[in-house]
């Protein structure tokens, strides 16, 4: 029998969602937050608990929600998820499996949220207009995550978040306005859960902890990064044609991105503040800018051969009239995208994980998000050309004309339709550096998680001020 901070410490900290990798941490403790009702015979109890991480370097305490599945036996179709056995204080001596994995303790959850009891500390949230099915069967999404998301049939989708920072999540905010808006570009939220903040003695702060988000599941989804991939490998195959002539052209998709996009920032400036920025505060942006290519600069030092550059593209910002601002996505890529059979879908409203929660919600350019994915439509060509294998040198010079021709080809088309007109000068300067300091802020994410990788990024940085 074990202590659970020894049990969770090394779970936790194998977790492909654990997002602090690399650095050295304790748990100094684990609270839980409370039961999720629906227990029934033979079936698990279920609990969520709250586990601190204390960093060696320093750094914050963090928090990390870990959903757990208690049962009096071992759990052989569990073995894959078995975290270990402790002497719980509620649930007496159990075998302890990560929740998520476990399809009787989700159908807790689904109940609880089909049904959502009343007087506990876990609150059940829900939206109206759609019944849930609870006969659905859990199956948890593989893949590259931050979070843990956990399909229900093809009915809904839970997303688990794993960091919590106490406050209103963005994801759920954002997608609780655009759902109640009748946005057609997101999946309609179905309802959220939360719990209460323990608050220290005098200490201020928002009381909430929102640890999960329901929401409608995209049963004809395609990820829009995949999909660009297949077409710059469309393109690639058909070395004899161009971009407009190959039968996988994704231009028409771009566009139909730009549209989507241009008519979830209008949602959202609706239901959202809009502020104006006088031509000070690009100073003040200007100057964000400059600070975080000096931080990305300890990261990578191959940043400095045009750290120049970069800050006189900043520097610009300087000579602009003002900036509108409000709400916006964050951290808008191709992979933050779903081709639906009912057009494009955006998902994942957290924002920049790097950022702190507090700015996260904070207006901005929306001109940020159209600068995430014009990185985005550099990236797809660059990565099926490093990948693409060893060749003859004149067939790489090819793929990387190739390259660039999908990249202007599909951004000039995403641009076109997000605008509808041609952009101003002020508005390709603002442009130019959001793309900048996007670029940079991808050095910096490459280095630590896809060092392989960097060179797609410092490429783009290099060009900059060129064409
Ligand atoms: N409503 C949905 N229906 C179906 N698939 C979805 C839905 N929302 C997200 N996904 C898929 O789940 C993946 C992870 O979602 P995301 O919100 O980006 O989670 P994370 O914050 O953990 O990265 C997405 O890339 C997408 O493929
Ligand atoms: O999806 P997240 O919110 O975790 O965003 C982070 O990871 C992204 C990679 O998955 C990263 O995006 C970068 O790589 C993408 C290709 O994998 C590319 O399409 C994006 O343009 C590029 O920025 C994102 O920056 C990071 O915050």
């Amino acid at each position: 029998m074990t202590d659970p901070l020894e049990l969770l410490q090394p779970f936790i900290e194998q977790s492909r969602w654990f997002g602090g990798k690399g650095r050295a941490f304790t748990l100094t403790g684990v609270r839980r937050l409370g039961e999720v009702p629906g227990h029934v015979a033979d079936g698990p109890r279920v609990a969520i608990d709250l586990a601190t991480l204390a960093y060696e370097d320093g750094g914050e305490d963090e928090y990390y929600q870990v959903p757990l599945a208690f049962y009096p036996e071992p759990q052989a179709r569990l073995e894959h998820a078995y975290i270990g056995e402790w002497a719980d204080g509620d649930f007496g001596t159990s075998h302890v499996y990560d929740a998520v994995h476990d399809r009787e303790a989700m159908a807790c959850w689904l109940r609880s949220f089909a049904a959502p009891p009343e007087g506990l500390a876990l609150s059940f949230h829900r939206l109206p207009g759609h019944e849930l099915d609870v006969e659905a069967h859990s199956t948890l999404f593989t893949g590259e995550q931050s979070n843990s998301s956990v399909a229900f049939g093809e009915d809904s989708l839970l997303k688990v978040f794993r960091k919590i920072t106490p406050g209103v999540n963005p994801d759920i905010a954002i997608h609780d306005v655009l759902t109640r808006a009748g946005s057609e570009h997101v999946a309609a939220l179905y309802g959220w859960l939360q719990c209460p903040a323990l608050r220290q003695e005098g200490e201020n702060g928002d009381a909430v902890l929102q640890l999960a988000m329901l929401q409608q599941f995209l049963r004809t989804a395609t990820d829009g990064w995949d999909l660009a991939l297949a077409s710059v490998r469309n393109l690639f195959a058909e070395a004899d044609l161009h971009a407009d002539e190959v039968g996988g052209d994704f231009a028409g998709e771009a566009a139909r991105l730009g549209e989507a996009l241009a008519e979830t920032h209008h949602t959202l400036a609706d239901h959202f503040p809009v502020e104006e920025r006088a031509s000070d505060d690009l100073g003040a942006l200007a100057a964000a800018m400059n600070r975080r290519l000096d931080a990305a600069l300890d990261v990578v030092p191959d940043l400095a051969a045009h750290a120049d550059e970069l800050r006189h593209v900043y520097a610009a910002l300087s000579g602009l009239p003002g900036v509108r601002v409000q709400r916006i996505h964050g951290d808008l890529h191709l992979g933050q995208t779903l081709r639906t059979v009912r057009g494009w879908k955006i998902v994942d409203f957290e924002g920049e994980p790097a950022k702190p929660l507090s700015e996260r919600a904070l207006p901005d350019s929306p001109w940020r998000d159209v600068a995430g994915m014009l990185r985005s439509f550099d990236y797809a060509p660059r990565v099926v050309e490093r990948t693409w294998g060893e060749d003859q040198e004149g067939a790489i010079e090819q793929r990387a004309y190739r390259a660039a021709e999908w990249s202007t080809r599909n951004r000039d088309a995403f641009l076109a339709a997000y605008a509808g007109r041609d952009l101003t000068p002020e508005e390709r300067t603002l442009l130019e550096a959001y793309v900048a300091d996007k670029a940079v802020y991808e050095t910096v994410y490459e280095t630590r998680n896809r060092p392989t990788w960097v060179g797609i990024p410092l490429a783009a940085v290099a060009r900059i001020g060129v064409s």
